[in-house]
């Protein structure tokens, strides 16, 4: 650290290197710093649920780890087998139990951060409460390494659930999936972990790179769907992380029964033990490693109001008849009012981008939503910044940026515009 300062030699932290908008990847000659050695559990406390870490460790490892003592990682990602968890506070990563578990500004109990000055500073206390001064901690989630490196971290575990429960619907409508949402916050209440949806060409994408349909070859449901064995317009995933099994099952049945028979859902299934349950993810799960078999893709990862949200989709699809074969779908945490729209093309088209991207962003910004709601802005985003956030907002980051890395070596290029 003291002859980088010296040399003014700039540096990106990587973690898993599994982000989607190229915050951990250099951009010109920045030296990479890799976390991965920095791999050791420091402690774990039965009593509060408190585990500290260093920044390498692969969050799938802490989460077994935590798991001897009944307990889980408050944050699940498609990527924890490689992610770390420095990388997933730096990136303030949001994933598939947000809507139970809360972001990471809930759960990171302290941090110990390199500054780029080579300070160490040691926030790493693990109390819940702790109302000295400014908390500093929050400069450092999401902050994607430009203002320090996260080298350890103490978080809240949550109670690992006894009983999990997994249902996928079939639904004719977007507007289904949002009345559907409505009844699983009523129905399951405190038990609700997960609540995803994606749509019909969603489904026939991750299918077809090996995920099993549970609705695709159901006989007809008791609801007396014809649909069956055909893709429905709209699918829901619905997760709940509870106590007592039979309980839980009990509300999850009642749950099922109202939406079939007030006719939003068309078509369900309960996953019966964990093999089914695995399957059912791996649909959702599946999406995003399919896209790239299809050819070129373009990734949107936006927070707006939960009834717009497939209506961009829809919107975006309209415009993309002058690309032949380019299609857009639509995913997501719906129950966080989080849609990820992907297009994808058989070839790269160089104007589809400079076309679609202001339109999204404007759409985005026009229904005062987030041009990035869990992804990051990283290098690819960073410049669309202000769709989202004030001149007078990015000016009091650039501030904090200048006040603690005024040489500007930290992940330098990367979550705040060129201008
Ligand atoms: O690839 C994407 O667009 C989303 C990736 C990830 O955030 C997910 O929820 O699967
Ligand atoms: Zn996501």
């Amino acid at each position: 650290m003291v002859s980088q300062i010296i040399r003014r030699l700039a540096l990106v932290p990587q973690g898993g290197n599994t982000g989607l908008v190229g915050g951990s990847v250099p951009v010109q000659d920045e030296i990479i710093l890799s976390l991965s050695r920095m791999n050791k559990i420091l402690s774990f406390d039965p009593a509060s649920g408190a585990l500290v870490a260093q920044a390498g460790c692969i969050l799938q490892n802490l989460d077994d780890h935590v798991a001897q003592h009944n307990f889980l990682m408050p944050l699940d990602l498609g990527a924890k087998g490689s992610c770390q968890i420095g990388g997933n506070i730096s990136t303030n990563a949001g994933g598939l139990r947000l809507l139970r578990y809360g972001p990471l500004h809930g759960s990171v109990l302290g941090l110990e951060v390199v500054l780029a000055n080579g300070q160490v500073l040691d926030l790493l206390r693990t109390l819940r409460k702790d109302n000295t001064g400014i908390h500093l901690k929050h400069l450092f989630i999401g902050s994607e390494g430009t203002l320090g490196v996260v080298t350890a971290v103490s978080i809240q575990c949550a109670p690992r659930p006894s009983s999990v429960q997994v249902v996928f619907l079939g639904l004719e409508s977007y507007a289904a999936v949002t009345q559907v949402l409505s009844k699983a916050r009523k129905m399951l209440g405190e038990i609700l972990s997960a609540f995803e949806f994606l749509d019909a060409e969603c489904m026939r994408i991750s299918t077809s790179f090996g995920s099993v349909n549970p609705l695709g070859s159901a006989p007809a449901s008791d609801a007396g769907s014809t649909q069956s064995g055909q893709i429905f317009p709209f699918y829901a995933l619905v997760e709940t992380h509870g106590s007592n099994g039979a309980h839980d099952r009990e509300k999850l049945d009642a749950f099922l029964e109202a939406v079939m028979a007030d006719g939003e859902a068309c078509d369900g299934t309960v996953a019966e033990n964990v093999h089914q349950a695995s399957q059912i993810w791996k649909i959702r799960e599946g999406i995003s490693e399919a896209l790239p078999h299809c050819g070129a893709v373009y990734k949107y990862d936006v927070s707006l109001p939960t009834p717009l949200m497939h209506r961009l989709v829809e919107e975006v699809r309209a415009q993309l008849a002058q690309w032949p074969g380019a299609l857009a779908l639509g995913y997501g945490h719906v129950g966080d009012g989080n849609l990820h729209l992907n297009i994808v093309s058989p070839k790269a088209y160089p104007d589809l981008k400079a076309q679609i991207e202001p339109f999204v962003f404007e759409w985005v910004s026009n229904a005062n939503g987030s041009i990035s709601a869990e992804h990051g802005l990283g290098q690819m985003k960073a410049d669309a910044i202000y769709h989202t956030q004030s001149p007078t907002a990015v000016d009091v980051m650039r501030s904090i940026k200048n006040l603690l890395d005024p040489q500007h070596i930290l992940n330098p290029y990367k979550m705040l515009p060129k201008d």
